[in-house]
């Protein structure tokens, strides 16, 4: 029997919380031979809902499920843990945009920082998913003392599986075929889906997809406007999908990435294609270890992509100075 893998989801007894528990907890995240341990964070209000969830999760007998910790200590809810999921915190409503929520949400992450930084395993890694995540992951990496920089992740993976939808849907063919799909920047509708880097059965998507017009239009604005049009049609935000964003991204970072292939994710910049130090900024990376990244180097960014690339990464530098406050 392997060692559990402790896993910590803030939030969770929330819509995300709702589905991505039951996705972790049945081995779908590590492995259908890998224990795992689920330490549950809420505040007050929602221990009592959070209570059903845990009846819930005991119901499913799950042959991986070892330990499960409802709390709302943060301390107790980030002991040991080795994956940080920051999912808790207000969701936009319709006519919102993400960034509206950060004076609500950006101070949750302080305390949560430095309650991963006080309790967590050595190895721990942190993926915020409550929005503006970007900038969320910053707060939180700030807070983190003595954690380093390349465990803070945030969630552009959603973007990413909804573009791939998109063009798979346009090409005619299945989502399986569509790689190299970078998502630029922030995760907001200033993000770039990044056409002209993306393959389609190996081949360039500008050679099977003729339409230019369509993928400079239509496609990425549909992909930078899903989350609004989900919580128009269903008066919500988007959970399901997004707790399969969560899972993804986990199975990425855990395991080696297809030869020639990238995933996007947030993370900290060193200051690669051009953008500045320290922003939480999505872009390709991939892992050969499951253990360790590395930004994929070389992918080539035309005037196009550039001018995109330059407005999303604006965004997150006023979305930092909002925020001052809230870094030490
Ligand atoms: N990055 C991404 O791709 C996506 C991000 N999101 C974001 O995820 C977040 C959660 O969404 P939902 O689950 O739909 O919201 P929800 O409102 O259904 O659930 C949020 C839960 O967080 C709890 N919570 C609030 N403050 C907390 C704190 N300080 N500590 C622990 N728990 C806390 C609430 O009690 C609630 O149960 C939202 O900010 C939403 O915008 C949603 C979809 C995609
Ligand atoms: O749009 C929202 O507010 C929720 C979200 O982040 C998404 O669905 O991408």
């Amino acid at each position: 029997m392997k060692d559990p893998i402790t896993v910590s989801v803030t939030g969770a007894a929330g819509q995300i919380g709702y589905s991505l528990l039951f996705r972790i907890a049945s081995g779908a995240m590590f492995g259908p031979d890998q224990p795992v341990n689920l330490r549950l964070i809420e505040i007050e209000p929602g221990m009592k809902a959070l209570e059903g969830v845990v009846m819930e999760l005991d119901d499913c007998a799950f042959p991986t499920l070892n330990e499960v910790v409802p709390t709302c200590d943060l301390n107790e809810g980030f002991r040991g843990t080795n994956w940080a999921l920051l999912v808790g915190s207000v969701p936009r409503k319709a006519g919102m945009e993400r960034k509206d929520l950060l004076g609500i949400n950006g101070k949750i992450f302080v305390g949560q920082g430095k309650a991963i930084a006080g309790n967590a395993a050595s190895d721990v890694r942190t993926l915020v998913v409550g929005n503006p995540c970007n900038t969320n992951c910053l707060i939180a990496m700030n807070a983190a003392d003595g954690v380093p920089n390349d465990r803070f992740f945030a969630m552009t993976r959603l973007d990413e599986n909804r573009a791939k939808s998109q063009l798979a849907k346009k090409a005619g063919v299945h989502q399986n075929a569509v790689s190299n799909l970078c998502i630029w920047g922030n995760h907001s509708a200033t993000q770039y889906p990044d056409f002209t880097n993306a393959k389609i059965d190996g081949k360039a998507v500008t050679d099977v997809i003729s339409d230019r017009a369509w993928l400079e239009g239509e496609f990425i604005s549909t992909v930078q406007q899903r989350g609004a049009a989900i919580i128009q049609a269903r008066g919500a935000s988007s959970a399901a999908s997004a707790a399969n964003g969560v899972v993804d991204t986990v199975k990425s970072l855990t395991n080696p990435t297809p030869a020639g292939d990238w995933t996007s994710v947030a993370v900290c910049s060193n200051g690669e294609f051009g953008i500045d130090t320290g922003l939480i900024a999505s872009m390709p990376i991939r892992t050969s270890d499951g253990k360790s990244w590395e930004v994929v180097e070389g992918v080539e960014i035309d005037a196009f992509s550039r001018d995109r690339i330059d407005a999303s990464v604006q965004e997150l530098k006023e979305e930092r100075e909002a925020v001052q406050d809230l870094m030490s």
